[in-house]
């Protein structure tokens, strides 16, 4: 769809570019001539993802541990993503987030997933910010968010609440960065099924209902690497120069059509939440024994 240098010269950094639609845009960006850089917290899932960032996409890439809950990790990463020169563009991709009944969180359950989406896509946009405005240059952000920030969603509170945050984000950096040549927009993804966030979301049979399925998506699918590629390097892209303020949903419609959240939920019983808990906490166990940071 694109040609193949249209990112040529272009150095963007992927958070959470490890795993899941993060490694997919990375790729993509990879494969159109930029040289990407991806972070997370697991040393071993960055190195096994920038071999295949680079066999995939035959392009540059490389990776640096970082916690984006924290902003020293931040400016740790920028100042030596800097010293080998300046980054184009930055997605905020990292994400965190798991199904539970808003009265059973916790303050840290609930600061766990809003410092990572909100208070990370805050640091590491002021971090990029900063040195654009400092040098002169132009920058683009792009941050992952999904389409609760239009509609909300019950079970995932603190995810939309963070994710709605970010939107606003959006559209007031644009317009105070916009005279510095700084374009910062967003896409809000309906379902791409990815095993981080699967194993978060949909943890059991009965908590498979609207927001996971893709029988009530206009397009009658769940959406497709490629189509979420295609988007990011044209937002990425000097080709949209004149588009900034705004966050595009890449749902097949979904939002717009059914309950495209887990209202459907309130089904369960507090048997079936302690199954989903426990289940989710397993996948956080498996994650947390190769965390670097
Ligand atoms: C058209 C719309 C369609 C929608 C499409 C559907 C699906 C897409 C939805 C898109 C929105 C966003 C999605 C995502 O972000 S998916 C990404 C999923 N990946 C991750 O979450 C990876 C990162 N995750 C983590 O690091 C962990 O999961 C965690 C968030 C838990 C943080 O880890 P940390 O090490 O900080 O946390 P702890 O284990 O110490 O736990 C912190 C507190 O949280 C409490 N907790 C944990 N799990 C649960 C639970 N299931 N229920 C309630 N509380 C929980 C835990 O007990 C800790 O609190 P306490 O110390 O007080 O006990
Ligand atoms: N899959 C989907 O259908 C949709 C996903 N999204 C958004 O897409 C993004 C990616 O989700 P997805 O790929 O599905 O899920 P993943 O779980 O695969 O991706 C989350 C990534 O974020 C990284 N991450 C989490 N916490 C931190 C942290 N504190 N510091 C640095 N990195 C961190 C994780 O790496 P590590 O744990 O190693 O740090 C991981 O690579 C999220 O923002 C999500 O909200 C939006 C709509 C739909």
């Amino acid at each position: 769809m694109f040609d193949a240098a249209v990112l040529q010269g272009k150095r963007i950094l992927v958070t959470g570019g490890g795993t899941g639609l993060g490694k997919e845009m990375a790729v993509g960006f990879a494969a159109h001539g930029a040289h990407v850089y991806i972070c997370g917290r697991r040393k071993e899932v960055l190195d096994l993802a920038v071999a295949e960032i680079r066999e995939r996409s035959r392009g540059q890439a490389d990776a640096l541990i970082a916690n984006v809950r924290d902003p020293d990790s931040i400016e740790a990463m920028m100042s030596a993503i800097w010293a080998d020169g300046p980054l184009t563009g930055l997605v905020n991709n990292a994400g965190a987030n798991f199904l539970a009944p808003t009265e059973s969180l916790s303050p840290r359950g609930y600061e766990a997933i809003r410092s990572t989406v909100m208070d990370g896509s805050f640091y590491a946009s002021v971090a990029c910010g900063k040195r654009w405005i400092a040098a002169g240059l132009p920058g683009v952000i792009i941050s992952n968010l999904v389409t609760w920030v239009w509609t909300g969603s019950a079970y995932v509170v603190p995810a939309a609440m963070a994710k709605a945050a970010v939107h606003a984000m959006t559209m007031s950096l644009a317009v105070e960065w916009g005279p510095k040549g700084i374009r910062v927009n967003a896409i809000a993804p309906g379902p791409f099924p990815t095993e981080g966030a699967w194993d978060k979301l949909n943890p059991l049979a009965e908590t498979g209902v609207g927001a996971t399925q893709a029988d009530e998506v206009p397009l009658r699918r769940f959406g497709k690497m490629d189509e979420l590629r295609n988007l990011l390097i044209f937002l990425m892209s000097d080709g949209c120069s004149y588009i900034t303020g705004d966050t595009i949903s890449i749902d097949g419609g979904h939002h717009l059509a059914a309950p495209s959240t887990f209202a459907g939920l309130a089904k369960l019983s507090p048997a079936d939440w302690q199954r989903a808990r426990e289940a989710i906490q397993a996948s956080v166990r498996k994650e947390k024994e190769t965390r670097s940071i």
